[in-house]
Parts: C-alpha cells; sequence; structure tokens
C-alpha cells in the first residue's frame, strides 16, 4: 500500500476577518503528482501557504509524514522536508545561480544528499550555461527553473509549486513541464497549484479541484479527462 506523504483534513484560513479556506480536504501518497485546479482566487495559493505555514490555518489538520504540522512554524515544516516554492520565483538576485544552489544545500531526514549540483545540472541542463550569471538577471522561465532546483537541494520529500506556469511563453512552459515531469520519474512527490490545466494533465497523476477554498473534486488525471461537468463547472474549459 502507498504511504501517505500529507493528509489535509477540513482545513480553514482566513485574511484578517475574512474566510478563504473552508475545510479543504487534500491526500497525496509518496510518489503522486496531485494538480491542485482552480479558477483565479478559488484558494489554491492559500492552500500551499497554510500547508508550508507561511501563512498558517485556522483550524484543520495538517499531517506530513505522520507528524502534525498543523501550526508548526514556516521554518519548522521547510526543515522537517516539505519545500514550498511560492509564485513569486523570488531568487537571490546579486547572487549567482550556483550561489543560489548552494545556499540551499541540506541533507534529508536520513542525512543523505540525494539532490547534489551535479545532479541538478543533469536534470535542468538549462541552467548549466547560466551557473555564473545572478539570479536578478535571469529571464521569468530560468527563474521559475532555479528556484524549482534550489527547493531540491533542500532534499525535501515533498515539493510544493505554485503556478509555476504563471506568465510564461508557451514554449517555456514546456520546458518546465519537462522538468517537472522529469523529477516525478526520479520519485519525487509534488502538489502543484495550477489554474492552466492543460499544463498539469500532461504530468499529473491526480487532481484535486478547488473551488470557493472547498476541495469540490478529486480523481486521477484521466477521470477528470472524461469529466466535462466538472471541467465545465470549475475550470472554465
Ligand atoms: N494577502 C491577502 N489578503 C486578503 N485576501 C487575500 C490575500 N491573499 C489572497 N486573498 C484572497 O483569498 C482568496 C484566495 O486567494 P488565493 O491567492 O489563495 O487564490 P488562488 O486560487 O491561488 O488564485 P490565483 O490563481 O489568482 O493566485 C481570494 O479571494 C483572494 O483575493
Amino acid at each position: 500500500m502507498n504511504q501517505s506523504i500529507l493528509a489535509v483534513h477540513d482545513l480553514e484560513a482566513h485574511y484578517g476577518i475574512s474566510q478563504v479556506l473552508f475545510g479543504v480536504d487534500l491526500t497525496i501518497e509518496k510518489g503522486q503528482c496531485v494538480a491542485l485546479l482552480g479558477r483565479n482566487g478559488a484558494g489554491k495559493s492559500t492552500t500551499m501557504k497554510a500547508i508550508s505555514g507561511i501563512h498558517p490555518g485556522t483550524s484543520g489538520r495538517v499531517v506530513f509524514n505522520g507528524q502534525s504540522i498543523f501550526k508548526d512554524k514556516a521554518y519548522r515544516i521547510a526543515r522537517s522536508g516539505l519545500a514550498f516554492v511560492p509564485e513569486d520565483r523570488q531568487t537571490f538576485p546579486e547572487h549567482t545561480v550556483e550561489e543560489n544552489l548552494l545556499i540551499a544545500a541540506k541533507p534529508d531526514s536520513s542525512g543523505t544528499y540525494k539532490w547534489s549540483l551535479e545532479h541538478i545540472y543533469r536534470t535542468f541542463p538549462l541552467l548549466v550555461p547560466l551557473r555564473h550569471r545572478q539570479g536578478g538577471l535571469l529571464s521569468g522561465g530560468e527563474q521559475q527553473l532555479l528556484v524549482i532546483a534550489r527547493a531540491l537541494m533542500g532534499n525535501p520529500s515533498l515539493l510544493l509549486l505554485d503556478e509555476p506556469s504563471e506568465g510564461l511563453a508557451p514554449v517555456i512552459v514546456q520546458q518546465i513541464a519537462r522538468c517537472v515531469a522529469g523529477l516525478l520519474k526520479t520519485g519525487a512527490t509534488i502538489l502543484l497549484a495550477e489554474q492552466n490545466m492543460h499544463f498539469c494533465l500532461h504530468i499529473a497523476t491526480h487532481v484535486a479541484v478547488i473551488d470557493k477554498g472547498r476541495v469540490v473534486y478529486t480523481g486521477t488525471v484521466e477521470e477528470l479527462r472524461r469529466n466535462d461537468d466538472i471541467k465545465k463547472r470549475y475550470l472554465s474549459v
């Protein structure tokens, strides 16, 4: 049986007095790529921020690798092996690509460095010619690749990617899709928040559709492909 890496139950979150998550339920098993799909403002980023402790939820349960992390500080959650890559793609702009990567190097919970610099460059060949360029001088797509690679240098057991395709040219989106698909082949487990359903359907194994702060549908990618009603109702397709 698969081992559940992340289990989120009845998660609620607010900004001030405004409630935006109304009981999110979500499970990710080892090796899965779950696409969290939903329209603008549906609650994808807030779900990721609540899971990773950046914007803690107000109630609910979040269990990561068998441990409750709900209300834990963001740095503790990150250290326990959950890496969150926010949508703003912030690199350390004054530092080179290689320095950005080395700053983040950390072993996994067993003390192992699965992701070395060499392994990163093999997986992200586009970063090789850029290794001495400052982070702030990269294009949007290059920055996106760098922040994903930087997260991997921390050898996480779960990677949360928030809208990696947003605002990028189709050719770059394809490169990022190839890169994420490659990560899955290496055994990575990924929660991928996206508005771009087509980007996800080629990569993800499972989907969770979120609408108005609630997960309204879960299934495999194949099941979603066949479900025109859900696509029309929640994904504007
Ligand atoms: N810092 C904030 N303060 C107040 N309200 C916020 C804040 N961030 C998000 N919201 C609101 O919370 C709701 C959920 O936003 P969230 O960013 O989680 O949605 P999303 O599905 O990620 O959308 P997008 O694709 O536009 O990022 C929206 O109504 C949004 O306006």
